[in-house]
């Protein structure tokens, strides 16, 4: 059995930086290995009672034309056929996205008694398709870069018929995090900067650009652009720290 904070802090850090469990497309990891020679398994219960987390990066009924199409492009580009006619990965990835990352970073029953059980990651935290946010981030690893398409629901009403700027702000803060996260392994946001330029209409489908600009020792950089779908309104611009941290810092050990 898990026996200290400390032991599921390495373990959480591990698959950060490996960037396997937070980020796989992939089911989550069944087993994890508890020492030389030992795994146990947390997650392959038999069905019905397996936890199978919803990937809500994924296309659903409520997504619009505007975000399918976006959406296909850049999925497109995730695997690419050769002359020979084999598949290989393109230039960009999807990335998954689950309202309880940690959970299913290690498909653990463990991690919730260090953890609430009840606690969702905001973006992902209402469930009727196209009431909030609804998006899907892409990352292009060689440019640095990161796309999110993003779909802003009714609920995330602030000025009448616009979205919210605290929901803005959430969204910035959501892909640029993600993005250092990919990039640097686990971090926290130290700073955001934001100057709204003009609104979003609530029901449109946006693009968030995020580019490292650099890497300074524990601090990482970016810039972030929300823009219309064809590049020609610039809603948003921001620019974020973000600072590695230990995952023993988040859990307090
Ligand atoms: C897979 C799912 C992905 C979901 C993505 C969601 C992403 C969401 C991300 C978040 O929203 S995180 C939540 C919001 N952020 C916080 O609550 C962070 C609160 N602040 C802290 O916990 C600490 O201040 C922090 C970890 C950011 C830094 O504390 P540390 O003790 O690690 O660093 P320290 O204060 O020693 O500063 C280290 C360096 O950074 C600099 N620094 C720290 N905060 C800064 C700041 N705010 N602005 C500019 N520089 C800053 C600081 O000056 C120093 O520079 P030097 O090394 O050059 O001397």
């Amino acid at each position: 059995m898990i026996r200290s904070g400390a032991q599921m802090a390495r373990r959480l850090s591990a698959g950060f930086l490996s960037r396997g469990p937070l980020f796989s497309a992939g089911a989550p990891a069944a087993g994890v290995p508890l020492g030389p020679g030992t795994v146990r398994t947390m997650v392959a219960l038999p069905w019905p009672f397996s936890s199978q987390p919803r990937d809500f990066s994924l296309p659903n009924s409520s997504w619009g034309s505007e975000m399918m199409r976006l959406y296909e492009h850049y999925n497109s580009q995730c695997e690419v056929v050769t002359e020979a006619g084999e598949r290989q990965r393109g230039p960009w990835r999807r990335l998954p996205s689950y309202n309880r990352s940690l959970k299913y970073a290690t498909g653990g029953v463990y991690l919730s008694k260090l953890i609430q059980s009840k606690a969702r990651l905001f973006t992902r935290n209402i469930r009727a398709p196209g009431a909030a946010f609804e998006y899907v981030v892409f990352v292009n690893k060689e440019e640095q870069r990161c796309v999110c398409v993003f779909q802003a629901g009714h609920l995330l009403e602030g000025p009448p018929g616009h979205v919210h700027g605290g929901a803005i702000a959430t969204m910035i803060d959501a892909v640029t995090g993600t993005h250092a996260a990919y990039l640097s392994g686990p971090v926290m946001t130290a700073n955001l900067n934001i100057n709204y330029r003009s609104p979003i209409p609530l029901g449109s489908t946006v693009l968030i650009e995020s580019c490292l600009d650099k890497n300074e020792g524990r601090k990482t950089f970016l810039s972030c652009k929300v823009t219309s779908t064809d590049g020609s309104k610039l809603h948003t611009e921001a620019t974020g720290l973000f600072l590695s941290i230990t995952v023993g810092k988040l859990l307090g050990v």
